[in-house]
């Protein structure tokens, strides 16, 4: 007993410092994972880069976890322990980023087709990485906080890998500045931080696991096991909730990846932030509008999860009022620069991952306390239906916002509900290898949801994606530095001349006054800043969207059918999924 109270655990400070540092490496997978999604524009005027190649990069990162990577990783994390299962898949994750990192930047061979495919090269091995990190994480939480404060580590880790999506997504533009290496080298360099901070708590590991007498890996009843996969999936609630979980991840995953680009086609948010749109810290604006991701974390973990450790009422209400004052005197202060951020592609689409950070936590609260969980899911599913109907068939500014409104309460309930109902009917041995199977599936439907939608933008958009191109290529022909506008015009005006599907698009051009245009934005030197322009102007047709999202609502639809059927199954099973946390149906 005297080896237990004195091990590192024990001690607060400790444990909140190693989760820190495990956390890192949420935080940094999340971004690389997501960071691409605010970079697309860029992608293809600086890379050449079309939607389906876009697609591919994305979607060939879930290659290895569909084919058993997840399991594998499983497997060595119950035979070695998290330190080395972290160490090895983390460094797996960062050997791939930096692949990608240098590929990008032309290391491996300029040619447009190297670099793809040694950029996806690089995101297969991050992407083998990826998930397994993300359990590494879990259980490393497990292992400190139990007995403690669990549920608001847990909190603060799942809320840290959703702040590295956000800012990924909505920093990546500031961070590139037109060229796309800077970006992903930034996002690279952040898992490589991640991996050396995961060093240093392995150290503290050691320790623990001497202090505590750990002989190899700990034995939490969460093993992957073959024999229990059989047993799984022949329980019909298990297997609803299992595609349940593709289907609805499969609509808001390879979304908020492309929702910038949606944005900026289909309802003319900015692509990069006029000047007054930045805020200044120590001199500089990507530090400025970072920490209004850091403070936005911030506010949400303490208005959403900081509460329920309170015990005493009167100190929860008067703390909550103190947080409510602070959070209204933080908003004015940059209610200016929101609005400007609420009109730009990556800033706005950023906000479905931050707004998970306070909403999930609540939703959680609610399912452990009333229950309905297969409710719920059913609720989840039907605003996400709303949310892509709102954004494919129609065409207005505040449906768009209700849709995303809609897509960030859907993506708060449904793993709310979700995840919790798992541990209900799957016996906790069996829970390693329910969560296993259930991402190896997830990432089938996450696979081909992120290659499939940039291959349909492609597909409707034959003129559009033709016309970009050949604009692109002959932008990149000219030295734009040493080039005056008047040469940029007639290289424009000689591709109009051009035949091909791209014709009808770029003979429509006005070149008069794309050349005044031009020179009164101080020439720009940079092929992006000329197509951006180009967009501004209405030169260059925007993406017809609308096939796209509406693939998306057909999940939707079926995610509805699995979640009444898992309400139906769940009736006859008795696993009580809609009930509160602790009670059974025997109970009643
Ligand atoms: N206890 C399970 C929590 C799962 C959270 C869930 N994560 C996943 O579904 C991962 N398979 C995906 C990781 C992809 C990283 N962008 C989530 O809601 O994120």
């Amino acid at each position: 007993m005297d080896t237990i109270k004195k091990s590192l655990r024990h001690t607060p400070a400790m444990r909140w410092l190693m989760l820190l540092l495990i956390s890192g490496l949420t935080f940094g997978t999340y971004w690389f994972q997501d960071f691409f999604g605010g970079l697309k524009t860029i992608m293809e005027n600086d890379m050449g880069f079309t939607s389906e190649e876009f697609g591919r990069l994305i979607g060939l990162t879930t290659i290895a976890n569909m084919f058993g990577m997840i399991i594998v990783g499983g497997i060595i994390l119950d035979k070695w322990g998290v330190r080395m299962a972290g160490i090895v898949f983390g460094g797996i994750a960062t050997l791939g980023a930096s692949i990608t990192a240098l590929a990008s930047a032309g290391f491996f061979g300029e040619d447009h087709s190297t670099m793809l495919n040694m950029m996806i090269l690089g995101r297969i091995l991050f992407g083998s990485g990826l998930e397994v990190v993300c359990v590494v994480a879990t259980r490393t939480a497990v292992k400190w906080f139990k007995g403690y404060e669990l549920a608001l580590a847990m909190a603060l880790n799942m809320g840290l890998g959703r702040l590295g999506s956000a800012m990924g997504i909505a920093l990546a533009p500031d961070i590139a500045n037109g060229s796309v290496p800077s970006a992903v080298t930034f996002a690279a360099t952040l898992i490589g931080i991640a991996l050396i901070m995961f060093l240093i708590y392995s150290v503290f590991d050691i320790k623990l696991d001497r202090q505590e007498k750990v002989e190899g890996a700990e034995e939490d009843g969460e093993d992957f096991k073959f024999s229990d996969l059989v047993k799984l999936i022949t329980n019909k609630s298990f297997l609803f909730i299992a595609l349940l979980c593709v289907a609805f991840y499969s609509a808001v995953f390879p979304f908020i990846q492309y929702a910038p680009d949606i944005l900026i086609n289909k309802f003319e948010f900015s692509i990069l932030l006029p000047e007054n749109g930045n805020i200044e810290l120590f001199g500089s604006t990507s530090l400025g509008n970072a920490s209004v991701f850091v403070a936005l974390y911030i506010f949400a973990i303490a208005f959403a999860a900081i509460p329920k450790q309170i015990k005493n009422i009167n100190t929860r209400r008067v703390y909550m009022a103190v947080i409510a004052l602070l959070f209204a005197g933080f908003l004015a202060s940059i209610w200016d620069v929101m609005g400007i951020w609420l009109q730009n592609g990556s800033k706005t689409a950023a906000l479905i991952p931050l707004g998970t950070i306070i909403f999930t936590p609540i939703f959680g609260s609610y399912v452990d306390s009333k229950g309905k969980a297969a409710s719920l899911m059913i609720l989840g599913a039907l605003l996400l239906i709303f949310a892509h109907v709102s954004m494919s068939l129609f065409n207005y500014d505040w449906l768009a916002y209700l849709g995303l409104i809609s897509l960030g309460i859907a993506f708060s309930l449904v793993p709310a509900a979700m995840w919790p109902s798992v541990a209900k009917i799957v016996a906790e041995n069996r829970l390693g290898t329910a969560y296993a199977s259930m991402f190896t599936i997830q990432n089938w439907g996450l696979g081909l949801f992120f290659w499939g939608i940039g291959a349909m933008v492609d597909w409707f958009n034959p003129k559009i994606v033709a016309a970009k191109q050949a604009i692109a290529d002959q932008l990149h022909a000219f030295n734009l530095k040493d080039n005056t506008i008047t040469t940029i015009r007639n290289g424009l005006q000689d591709i109009g001349l051009a035949s091909g599907q791209e014709r009808e698009v770029i003979q429509e051009m006005r070149f008069d006054e794309i050349s005044t245009q031009l020179a009164a934005n101080n020439s720009p030197e940079k092929v992006d800043e000329v197509m951006n322009y180009l967009s501004s102007l209405g030169e260059i047709p925007a993406y017809d969207y609308t096939y796209p999202i509406l693939a998306l609502v057909g999940l939707g639809v079926i995610s509805i059918y699995l979640a009444f059927q898992l309400k139906k199954a769940d009736a006859k099973q008795r696993y009580g999924l809609e009930l509160p946390s602790g009670q059974t149906p025997d109970d009643e």
